[in-house]
């Protein structure tokens, strides 16, 4: 069985979408090179939207060519519209994010286009990457697949029908995404079986978020489905400003605490990443960061397993 675990910080983009504060350009480009020298090969750097509507992003663009120094990095970008995945095309992102919301309610209030429009939108972006020179990876993420805090339940079948029309425009992997933090691992369980069912190997990855105190325990069902790749966040910051009660996404430093200990390979320095939350801390004092691990500190035990320091 594979025991290596893909982790994407998405940090800089989701974690500071919604806060209250503005992270200055500088720290942001100071933080991300802390998490990738904490052993974070994937990070979600920021996205390609109206800044009048996610000011937290506007530097978006500034800081893409900064972060493309960084040896080995994959720098990934969200964009919402062709517009923006051209932007971040441009700026010479690895990864493009590009986000379908299963309710359609959700998705006229992200991106102000239903579901249906929404996949449209990815098949004219998938073709016009595909025309350019330069190959981007295209990742889509396919939001509310568990719930919806404004259409309410989300029956499985209609995310699997969804997940195959994303395929279909030929996208390179295909998340699935609880943007509200409603799922439990049964549900992450039979969604993720009939995702795998309709889509194949192009599902990849689970974006979960932590609203009900469940986010680990679904990656948990998310990998006894055979998922080894998951969006987190430092600090458990985070959430959907256009979709009501969204909260933090998981935890990077406590998923990377039960990934090493139960024998996974992250590829993360656990000290290291602990040590990036200072910085996180100080530049959005009213934020509260979360984490069991960064709470308790990490236990000796956690070296002396499997994953031992040598
Ligand atoms: C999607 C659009 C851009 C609609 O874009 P649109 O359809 O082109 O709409 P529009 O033409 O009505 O434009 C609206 C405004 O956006 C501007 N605009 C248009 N496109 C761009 C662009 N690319 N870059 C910069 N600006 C842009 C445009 O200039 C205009 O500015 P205004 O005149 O109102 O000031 C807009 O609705 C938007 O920016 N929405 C924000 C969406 C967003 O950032 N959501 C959060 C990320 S998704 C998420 O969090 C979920 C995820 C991925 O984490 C997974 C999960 O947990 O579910």
């Amino acid at each position: 069985m594979n025991q290596d675990v893909r982790l994407c910080e998405v940090g800089p983009r989701d974690g500071l979408q919604m806060a209250k504060g503005m992270m200055p350009a500088a720290d942001k480009l100071r933080w991300i090179r802390q998490l990738a020298s904490a052993g974070l090969r994937e990070i979600e750097v920021g996205s390609f939207v109206s800044p009048r509507l996610v000011p937290q992003m506007a530097d978006t663009g500034v800081i893409l060519p900064e972060v493309l120094k960084i040896d080995g990095l994959t720098v990934c970008a969200l964009a919402c519209n062709l517009k923006g995945a051209i932007a971040a095309y441009e700026a010479g992102a690895h990864v493009l994010s590009f986000p379908i919301s299963v309710s359609d309610t959700h998705s006229h209030a992200n991106v102000g286009k239903g579901t249906d429009a929404q996949v449209e939108m990815m098949a004219s972006i998938v073709d016009w990457v595909r025309s350019q020179p330069r190959p981007m990876r295209i990742d889509a993420a396919v939001a509310t697949a568990f719930g919806c805090s404004m259409e309410g339940g989300v029956p499985v079948r209609r995310v699997a029908l969804v997940a195959a029309a994303v395929a279909r425009t030929g996208v390179d992997e295909i998340a699935l995404a609880d943007t509200v933090g409603y799922a439990h691992p049964a549900q992450v369980r039979d969604v993720v079986r009939a995702t795998q069912d309709a889509v194949g190997s192009q599902l990849t990855k689970l974006h979960l978020h932590d609203t009900m105190g469940l986010g680990l325990a679904n990656a948990l069902a998310g990998l006894n489905e055979g998922i080894r790749s998951f969006d987190s966040c430092l600090g458990g910051l985070g959430g959907c400003p256009f979709a009501p009660g969204a909260s933090g996404n998981i935890v990077t430093e406590d998923l990377v605490f039960m990934l090493e200990s139960m024998g996974y390979r992250t590829g993360v320095d656990l000290p290291r990443l602990l040590a990036a939350r200072g910085l996180l801390a100080d530049a959005l004092p009213e934020e509260t960061l979360r984490s069991g691990v960064a709470a308790a500190g990490i236990p000796k035990t956690f070296y002396a397993g499997a994953n031992a320091v040598a």
